[in-house]
Protein backbone atom coordinates (compact mmCIF):
# COMPACT_ATOMS: atom_id res chain seq x y z
CA UNK A 1 0.00 0.00 0.00
CA UNK A 2 1.67 3.68 -1.19
CA UNK A 3 1.73 6.03 1.06
CA UNK A 4 2.02 9.26 0.27
CA UNK A 5 4.68 12.09 1.62
CA UNK A 6 5.69 15.79 1.20
CA UNK A 7 9.25 16.38 1.27
CA UNK A 8 10.11 19.90 2.82
CA UNK A 9 12.66 22.45 4.43
CA UNK A 10 13.40 25.48 6.46
CA UNK A 11 16.60 27.01 5.17
CA UNK A 12 17.94 23.49 4.29
CA UNK A 13 16.45 21.47 8.10
CA UNK A 14 14.55 19.21 5.90
CA UNK A 15 11.68 17.40 6.87
CA UNK A 16 9.15 14.41 5.78
CA UNK A 17 5.88 14.99 6.19
CA UNK A 18 3.41 12.45 6.38
CA UNK A 19 -0.91 12.87 6.54
CA UNK A 20 -2.33 10.56 8.89
CA UNK A 21 -5.52 12.55 8.97
CA UNK A 22 -7.26 10.39 7.10
CA UNK A 23 -5.53 6.60 7.81
CA UNK A 24 -3.52 6.25 10.94
CA UNK A 25 0.11 4.80 9.66
CA UNK A 26 2.05 2.36 11.41
CA UNK A 27 4.61 4.12 13.24
CA UNK A 28 7.48 3.08 15.75
CA UNK A 29 10.81 4.65 16.54
CA UNK A 30 12.26 2.28 14.66
CA UNK A 31 10.45 2.44 11.35
CA UNK A 32 10.92 6.24 11.93
CA UNK A 33 14.48 6.19 12.02
CA UNK A 34 14.30 4.10 9.30
CA UNK A 35 12.41 6.45 7.38
CA UNK A 36 14.79 9.17 8.35
CA UNK A 37 18.08 7.16 7.13
CA UNK A 38 19.88 9.47 4.56
CA UNK A 39 20.93 6.36 2.92
CA UNK A 40 18.25 3.59 3.37
CA UNK A 41 15.44 5.70 3.97
CA UNK A 42 13.66 8.99 2.26
CA UNK A 43 16.42 11.40 4.70
CA UNK A 44 15.32 14.15 6.38
CA UNK A 45 16.47 16.13 9.48
CA UNK A 46 12.78 15.27 11.40
CA UNK A 47 9.73 13.06 10.49
CA UNK A 48 6.24 15.17 11.19
CA UNK A 49 2.76 13.81 11.22
CA UNK A 50 -0.17 15.59 10.78
CA UNK A 51 -3.24 14.35 12.57
CA UNK A 52 -6.68 15.92 13.15
CA UNK A 53 -7.02 18.80 15.51
CA UNK A 54 -8.87 18.63 18.97
CA UNK A 55 -7.58 21.89 19.98
CA UNK A 56 -10.18 24.71 20.05
CA UNK A 57 -9.28 26.69 16.63
CA UNK A 58 -6.90 24.95 15.45
CA UNK A 59 -6.14 22.84 12.04
CA UNK A 60 -4.11 19.82 12.32
CA UNK A 61 -2.32 18.32 15.16
CA UNK A 62 1.59 18.07 14.42
CA UNK A 63 3.93 16.13 15.87
CA UNK A 64 7.88 15.81 15.20
CA UNK A 65 10.29 12.94 15.42
CA UNK A 66 14.19 13.18 15.12
CA UNK A 67 16.05 10.67 12.67
CA UNK A 68 16.64 8.38 16.40
CA UNK A 69 13.37 8.11 16.74
CA UNK A 70 12.75 10.44 19.73
CA UNK A 71 9.78 12.87 20.00
CA UNK A 72 10.06 17.13 19.92
CA UNK A 73 7.74 19.03 21.72
CA UNK A 74 8.97 21.61 19.03
CA UNK A 75 10.21 22.33 15.28
CA UNK A 76 10.34 25.75 14.14
CA UNK A 77 11.63 25.25 11.27
CA UNK A 78 8.69 22.23 10.20
CA UNK A 79 6.64 24.34 11.63
CA UNK A 80 6.82 26.89 9.21
CA UNK A 81 6.64 23.99 6.61
CA UNK A 82 3.59 22.68 7.80
CA UNK A 83 2.04 26.25 8.41
CA UNK A 84 3.18 26.54 4.19
CA UNK A 85 1.38 22.89 3.15
CA UNK A 86 -1.71 23.87 5.08
CA UNK A 87 -2.18 27.15 3.07
CA UNK A 88 -1.00 25.16 -0.06
CA UNK A 89 -4.12 23.00 0.20
CA UNK A 90 -6.72 25.16 1.62
CA UNK A 91 -5.80 28.43 0.26
CA UNK A 92 -5.78 29.54 4.47
CA UNK A 93 -3.67 32.11 4.97
CA UNK A 94 -3.56 31.73 8.93
CA UNK A 95 -3.52 28.59 10.01
CA UNK A 96 -3.44 27.26 13.60
CA UNK A 97 -1.24 24.21 14.62
CA UNK A 98 -1.64 22.29 17.32
CA UNK A 99 1.63 20.97 19.01
CA UNK A 100 3.04 19.03 21.66
CA UNK A 101 4.46 23.05 22.99
CA UNK A 102 1.05 24.38 22.28
CA UNK A 103 -1.09 26.16 19.64
CA UNK A 104 0.60 27.99 17.39
CA UNK A 105 -0.70 30.87 14.98
CA UNK A 106 0.76 30.89 11.39
CA UNK A 107 0.79 33.34 8.87
CA UNK A 108 1.61 33.10 5.49
CA UNK A 109 2.55 36.51 4.25
CA UNK A 110 2.28 37.71 0.16
CA UNK A 111 5.80 37.37 -0.43
CA UNK A 112 5.49 33.60 0.69
CA UNK A 113 7.48 33.91 4.00
CA UNK A 114 5.99 32.37 6.69
CA UNK A 115 5.54 33.83 10.62
CA UNK A 116 4.67 30.94 13.35
CA UNK A 117 4.43 32.73 16.58
CA UNK A 118 5.79 30.23 18.88
CA UNK A 119 4.80 31.16 22.15
CA UNK A 120 6.19 31.48 25.46
CA UNK A 121 9.73 30.53 26.41
CA UNK A 122 10.44 28.83 29.34
CA UNK A 123 12.80 29.88 30.82
CA UNK A 124 13.22 28.46 34.69
CA UNK A 125 15.56 25.55 34.91
CA UNK A 126 13.23 22.76 35.46
CA UNK A 127 11.57 24.01 32.03
CA UNK A 128 14.53 23.17 30.41
CA UNK A 129 15.16 20.48 31.89
CA UNK A 130 18.71 21.28 33.88
CA UNK A 131 19.60 18.10 36.23
CA UNK A 132 20.94 21.23 38.57
CA UNK A 133 19.55 24.59 38.98
CA UNK A 134 22.53 26.09 37.53
CA UNK A 135 23.82 26.50 34.09
CA UNK A 136 27.61 25.19 34.52
CA UNK A 137 28.51 21.93 33.05
CA UNK A 138 31.38 19.51 33.71
CA UNK A 139 33.05 20.15 30.32
CA UNK A 140 35.43 22.48 29.83
CA UNK A 141 33.18 24.87 27.73
CA UNK A 142 32.94 28.31 26.15
CA UNK A 143 30.99 29.72 29.29
CA UNK A 144 28.27 28.72 31.36
CA UNK A 145 24.99 28.26 28.92
CA UNK A 146 22.02 29.92 29.08
CA UNK A 147 19.11 27.45 29.18
CA UNK A 148 15.47 28.12 27.59
CA UNK A 149 12.69 25.89 26.44
CA UNK A 150 10.48 26.24 22.97
CA UNK A 151 8.72 22.92 23.85
CA UNK A 152 11.77 21.40 23.87
CA UNK A 153 15.29 21.95 25.66
CA UNK A 154 17.67 24.65 24.03
CA UNK A 155 21.19 25.67 25.88
CA UNK A 156 22.76 28.42 23.97
CA UNK A 157 26.70 28.88 24.24
CA UNK A 158 27.70 32.61 23.52
CA UNK A 159 31.20 32.50 21.64
CA UNK A 160 33.69 34.33 19.71
CA UNK A 161 33.97 30.87 17.19
CA UNK A 162 32.47 27.70 16.42
CA UNK A 163 35.18 25.47 17.68
CA UNK A 164 33.19 24.20 20.41
CA UNK A 165 30.56 22.82 18.18
CA UNK A 166 32.66 19.38 17.60
CA UNK A 167 31.58 19.24 21.70
CA UNK A 168 27.92 19.40 20.62
CA UNK A 169 27.48 15.31 20.84
CA UNK A 170 29.16 15.53 24.21
CA UNK A 171 27.11 18.00 25.49
CA UNK A 172 23.39 16.81 24.19
CA UNK A 173 24.17 14.15 26.25
CA UNK A 174 25.85 15.82 29.39
CA UNK A 175 23.77 14.57 32.38
CA UNK A 176 22.63 18.15 33.44
CA UNK A 177 20.03 17.57 30.43
CA UNK A 178 17.99 14.13 31.63
CA UNK A 179 16.38 14.69 28.43
CA UNK A 180 19.44 15.82 26.55
CA UNK A 181 19.31 19.00 24.46
CA UNK A 182 19.79 21.04 21.56
CA UNK A 183 23.45 22.88 21.68
CA UNK A 184 23.26 26.21 20.18
CA UNK A 185 26.61 28.25 19.97
CA UNK A 186 25.34 31.82 19.04
CA UNK A 187 28.06 34.33 17.64
CA UNK A 188 26.80 38.33 18.47
CA UNK A 189 27.39 40.08 15.30
CA UNK A 190 25.50 43.09 16.52
CA UNK A 191 22.33 44.59 18.54
CA UNK A 192 20.00 43.13 16.45
CA UNK A 193 21.88 40.44 14.50
CA UNK A 194 23.82 36.78 15.48
CA UNK A 195 25.32 33.94 13.48
CA UNK A 196 24.39 30.76 15.14
CA UNK A 197 24.91 27.04 14.72
CA UNK A 198 23.07 24.21 16.19
CA UNK A 199 23.81 21.09 16.91
CA UNK A 200 20.26 19.36 17.45
CA UNK A 201 19.52 16.49 20.06
CA UNK A 202 18.31 13.18 18.16
CA UNK A 203 19.75 14.86 14.75
CA UNK A 204 23.26 16.38 14.79
CA UNK A 205 24.33 20.02 13.48
CA UNK A 206 21.45 20.94 10.83
CA UNK A 207 21.66 23.77 8.38
CA UNK A 208 19.04 25.70 10.50
CA UNK A 209 16.87 24.90 13.75
CA UNK A 210 14.45 27.28 14.20
CA UNK A 211 13.73 26.20 17.77
CA UNK A 212 17.07 26.99 18.34
CA UNK A 213 17.13 30.27 16.81
CA UNK A 214 14.45 31.32 18.94
CA UNK A 215 15.68 29.99 21.85
CA UNK A 216 19.17 31.96 21.15
CA UNK A 217 17.65 34.93 21.08
CA UNK A 218 15.53 34.49 24.13
CA UNK A 219 18.78 33.80 26.07
CA UNK A 220 21.08 36.98 24.15
CA UNK A 221 18.03 39.23 25.17
CA UNK A 222 17.85 37.73 28.54
CA UNK A 223 21.78 38.98 29.05
CA UNK A 224 21.55 41.96 27.77
CA UNK A 225 23.48 40.73 24.32
CA UNK A 226 20.49 41.95 21.63
CA UNK A 227 17.53 43.67 21.42
CA UNK A 228 14.05 41.85 21.16
CA UNK A 229 13.75 41.91 17.48
CA UNK A 230 17.32 39.84 15.85
CA UNK A 231 17.99 38.21 12.39
CA UNK A 232 19.65 35.18 13.02
CA UNK A 233 22.16 33.92 10.62
CA UNK A 234 22.06 30.26 10.44
CA UNK A 235 24.17 28.04 8.09
CA UNK A 236 21.05 27.67 5.69
CA UNK A 237 19.88 31.49 5.88
CA UNK A 238 18.60 34.13 7.27
CA UNK A 239 15.19 34.09 10.37
CA UNK A 240 13.72 36.91 11.67
CA UNK A 241 12.83 36.35 15.51
CA UNK A 242 10.86 39.16 17.77
CA UNK A 243 10.84 38.33 21.24
CA UNK A 244 7.57 40.29 22.09
CA UNK A 245 7.68 42.44 25.03
CA UNK A 246 4.00 43.19 25.19
CA UNK A 247 2.87 39.16 24.98
CA UNK A 248 5.96 37.53 26.10
CA UNK A 249 5.78 35.49 22.82
CA UNK A 250 8.80 34.65 19.85
CA UNK A 251 7.48 35.35 16.68
CA UNK A 252 9.82 33.63 13.76
CA UNK A 253 9.59 34.77 10.25
CA UNK A 254 11.44 32.78 6.81
CA UNK A 255 10.69 30.94 4.44
CA UNK A 256 9.38 27.05 3.75
CA UNK A 257 10.41 25.26 0.58
CA UNK A 258 8.37 22.25 -0.84
CA UNK A 259 11.02 19.90 -2.37
CA UNK A 260 8.90 17.18 -3.97
CA UNK A 261 6.13 14.72 -3.09
CA UNK A 262 6.36 11.20 -3.64
CA UNK A 263 5.05 7.82 -2.08
CA UNK A 264 6.79 5.16 0.08
CA UNK A 265 5.81 1.39 1.13
CA UNK A 266 5.76 1.42 5.15
CA UNK A 267 5.45 -2.26 5.15
CA UNK A 268 8.93 -2.08 3.16
CA UNK A 269 10.46 -0.33 6.72
CA UNK A 270 11.20 -2.23 9.61
CA UNK A 271 8.77 -1.83 12.59
N1 LIG B 1 14.90 21.48 13.65
C1 LIG B 1 13.98 21.91 14.67
C2 LIG B 1 14.42 21.56 16.05
C3 LIG B 1 14.30 20.12 16.31
C4 LIG B 1 14.44 19.90 17.78
C5 LIG B 1 14.72 18.45 18.09
N2 LIG B 1 16.05 18.09 17.67
C6 LIG B 1 14.56 18.19 19.57
O1 LIG B 1 14.81 17.06 19.97
O2 LIG B 1 14.15 19.11 20.30
C7 LIG B 1 13.63 23.38 14.59
O3 LIG B 1 13.69 23.94 13.50
O4 LIG B 1 13.22 23.94 15.63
Amino acid sequence: MLTSFHKMHGLGNDFVILDERTTHLALTPVRIAALAHRKRGIGCDQLVTLRPACAEGADVFVRFFNPDGSEAGACGNASRCVADLVFRQTGNRAPVLQTRAGVLPASIAPDGLVTVDMGQPRLSWQDVPLAQAHDTLSLPLPGAPAAASMGNPHATFFVSDFSGLEQGYALEHNPIFPERANIGFAKIEGPNRMRLKVHERGAGVTEACGSGACAAVVNAVRRGLVERVCEVELDGGLLRIEWSAQTNHVLMTGPATLSFEGTVVLADYPA
